[in-house]
């Protein structure tokens, strides 16, 4: 394959994307001509401070527009077309910095590799389609990234996986389960695969609900997955890995979901948001620190 390099205002940077894809590019991506120099500047403003010009543009001051093709003809001809509609000259011109030619790769293997199989605990395990599980795992959640959160990799998801694999011998009892953010639908898996049953899992983003369909079937589990209306009435478990601000938000619906007795546990919540979350959910559920890592704490109460 060949890639070609091309130095364009910022101003222009969507404009000369599109040209290349009609010109029959394989891709384009966009990087900052002034990376790792002097002159490389912030793309985006501070939190609250107004956007930067680059940001309303979606692009650096000057930008590096990398287009790939299939080889060097169709390379050739692409910037032909483009050079004779756009001239080279002036600020606003688009200039050629390159024309090389690119190694293959397996992309697939390539990034096969950066999975590997995840432990929960010494038994439990993510394994991704491609690996054989580990020996020393006795339960296994057959999980592939894709586009909804939720790999077992982020400390916020093992947090909770490791809390449903403590309560695996209660587990057989839930008869019904709430995952509130499903994402993948990893912790409404999990759950499944310890005994549960009666499984809502909802989340805002429809990809989401669509993620938790098909892993629940790759690993031949039984749940709901919906849009958060979805959930309806009182769960002996309710589980959400969301964030800080949106679990104060939800504080008093996460609440009416949970059946006096019944476990609240909540994730995606820093070390220093504890106190501010405790006091959110005070009125309903005495929430305690119940596993930490990485900076990162998972709440758990149970509803009087
Ligand atoms: C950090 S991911 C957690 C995914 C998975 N449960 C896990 O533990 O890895 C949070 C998920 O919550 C969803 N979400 C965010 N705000 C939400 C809301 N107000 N109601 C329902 N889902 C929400 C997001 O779309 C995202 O899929």
């Amino acid at each position: 394959m060949i890639e070609l390099l091309l130095l364009t205002p910022a101003a222009r940077v969507d404009e000369i994307s599109d040209i290349l894809m009609e010109l029959d590019a394989l891709a384009v991506t966009v990087e900052d001509a002034d990376a790792d120099t002097p002159d490389e500047a912030p793309i985006f403003g501070e939190p609250g401070m107004p956007a930067t010009l680059s940001e309303q543009i979606r692009g650096w001051q000057r930008s590096v527009l990398k287009a790939l093709f299939e080889n060097e003809d169709a390379a050739t001809e692409a910037l032909t077309v483009l050079l004779a509609q756009d001239g080279m000259a002036g600020a606003d011109g688009v200039h050629v910095q390159s024309m090389q030619t690119v190694a293959e790769q397996d992309w697939v293997r390539l990034t096969q590799s950066q999975f590997d199989p995840v432990p929960i605990t010494g038994q439990f395990w993510i394994v991704p389609s491609w690996h054989e599980p580990p020996a020393e795992a006795r339960q296994v959640m057959r999980l592939d990234p894709g586009l909804a959160f939720g790999t077992g990799t982020h400390p916020t998801t093992r947090m909770c996986l490791r809390w449903i694999a403590r309560h695996a011998a209660e587990a057989q009892g839930w008869d019904r389960v709430l995952d509130y953010g499903c994402g993948s639908g990893i912790l409404a898996i999990g759950a499944a695969l310890h005994g549960a049953r009666g499984i809502d899992a909802v989340d805002i983003d429809p990809a989401a609900v669509e993620s938790t369909q098909a892993n629940a079937a790759a690993n031949g589990v039984t749940l709901t997955a919906g849009l958060p209306e979805r959930a309806d009435g009182l769960y002996p478990v309710v589980l959400a890995n969301i964030l800080s601000a949106p679990l104060k938000l939800l504080a008093p619906l996460l609440c009416s979901h949970v059946a006096p007795g019944g476990h609240l546990v909540l994730s995606g919540i820093l070390a220093r948001q504890t106190e501010e979350l405790q006091a959110a959910y005070a009125p309903w559920v005495a929430l305690e620190a119940g596993d930490q890592e990485d900076g990162w704490v998972l709440l758990t109460g149970r509803r009087a």
